[in-house]
């Protein structure tokens, strides 16, 4: 049987030896990827224990790869994408009259800044409602949740975009629960305390479908002389800068990303590096040319967690287009808010539980997993991830300040985060959208790193 972390069997990944491996992500010198290629997995190849081994390669590599016959029919993503077209084509207003706020972190907007630069984007997100019976009616109470609750555009102006989705939907939660099983054995080999964890996450996932519409931005572009047309928000050359973006660089939050990109405008890129210092350097960026009929799966910042840093959460951003439209959507398969996302005990050494973080490889230990690959000492603390969660969306739509990062989560980092986390989940209400003001005297206090 091929085991993941045998790349000399992983089929479709490059050519890298057991110690690149072994030091996992940063390979050379400067910490870049050697291999060129972002990896092409087959999800219907009967041999299992090939698919685990590129899943763990993929994950560990470049945290990002193209998954083929994914079983969601060509005919829902079709009507999926055509639905997502019509939506961003209703008047400004309607969109408008959709907007996501302080409160409710689901529904419209064309204004999020990254970096304090605006992305050259619209974007609906839509999420799982907190009763999880997309049948009640959006502001029904019994869907809040601490994301918010939805806001569908009505049938009369948008019509079946909401059943449409809502299929859509709930594919890629079918999906992202398989790929999750699959990447979780490909870190453990089957261990219980695992199985228990995917268990929770497939039954009260939090997760939410964002689709992304970036106008063509540049000479070309056809916004550039109509102020009156019905994008009329803004884009036009006029506001563009030679740095503007369709998103700036960031990670995933969530354990994984489902994300259905554009045939006909290529834009998305991921990072050959690591390290933040490289952000500005073009060269070190790879474009994702999404294979037709594929599917673009990348890792996040739990799944990063989970596996002890073994899987990565990669950095990727988006170009925008002098003169393509593009269309694209994440799904991101996140916890439930309750969940602390820590390190599987399969992927640390038993050394940890004894309090000894020295010995990483852990020779003669007889855990299933370390026959997959080298455990390392325990390198994060658990992560809430209703905390995490509410952070990055306060970080967005309030003036709560820099985003919360996994690094800060890291053992030894002596981060606020641990203790503001501690005694923010004594008193968080889940079944509430969240509001930064409820909770703003713990998540500002003192020493805020
Ligand atoms: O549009 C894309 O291809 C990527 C979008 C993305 O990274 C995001 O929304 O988080
Ligand atoms: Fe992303």
């Amino acid at each position: 049987m091929n085991m993941p972390g045998d790349v000399s069997t992983a089929g479709s990944s490059g050519a890298m030896g057991d110690k690149e491996q072994r030091e996992g992500r940063t390979l050379s010198a400067t910490g870049s990827i050697l291999a060129n290629e972002i990896p092409v997995i087959d999800l219907a190849n009967p041999d299992t224990s090939l698919l685990i081994n590129q899943i763990f390669h993929a994950c560990s590599t470049w945290g990002f790869f193209q998954l083929i016959n994914h079983g969601i029919p060509s005919a829902t993503i079709n009507a999926f994408q055509n639905a997502m077209s019509s939506f961003f084509a209703l008047p400004y207003d309607t969109k408008l009259s959709l907007k996501r706020n302080a409160t409710n972190a689901r529904g419209y907007f064309d204004d999020e800044l990254t970096k304090r630069k605006r992305d050259w984007k619209e974007a609906l997100d839509v999420g799982v409602p907190g009763s999880r019976d997309w049948n009640l009616l959006d502001l029904d109470d019994r869907n809040a949740c601490l994301d918010g609750y939805n806001k569908f555009p009505s049938e009369e102006e948008c019509p079946n975009f909401r059943e449409v989705v809502v299929e859509y939907f709930n594919k890629c939660s079918e999906l992202s629960s398989q790929l999750a099983t699959l990447m979780t054995l490909a870190l453990s080999g089957g261990n219980m305390d695992e199985e228990h964890f995917l268990e929770r996450m497939e039954g009260a996932h939090t997760s939410y479908l964002r689709m992304n519409y970036y106008p063509p931005c540049g000479e070309k572009s056809e916004l550039d002389n109509t102020e009156e047309n019905l994008h009329n928000n803004g884009f036009s050359t006029k506001t563009a800068s030679s740095g503007t973006l369709g998103i700036s660089p960031h990670r995933d939050a969530g354990f994984l990303t489902i994300l259905l990109q554009d045939d006909e405008c290529h834009s998305l890129q991921v990072a050959r590096f690591e390290d933040d210092d490289h952000i500005a350097d073009d060269d070190l960026w790879v474009t994702v040319h999404p294979v037709p009929g594929s599917l673009t799966i990348n890792t996040g910042d739990m799944a990063m967690i989970c596996s002890n840093g073994r899987f990565r959460a990669p950095l990727h951003r988006v170009l925008t287009d002098p003169a393509k439209k593009r269309y694209s959507a994440p799904y991101f398969y996140n916890p439930s808010y309750e969940e602390f996302c820590r390190p599987f005990a399969s992927c640390c050494s038993k050394e940890n539980e004894e309090g000894d973080n020295q010995n990483d490889t852990a020779p003669g230990n007889t855990d299933k997993s370390s026959d997959f690959h080298p455990l390392q000492s325990l390198k994060y603390h658990p992560c809430l991830w209703g905390y995490f969660r509410a952070l990055r969306f306060a970080g967005d739509l309030t003036d709560l300040g820099v985003e919360v990062q996994t690094s800060q989560f890291r053992i030894g980092s002596e981060s606020s985060h641990i203790e503001k986390q501690r005694r923010f989940v004594e008193v968080v209400d889940f079944n509430e959208p969240f509001n930064v003001e409820k909770y703003r005297y713990i998540l500002e206090s003192e020493g805020d790193k």
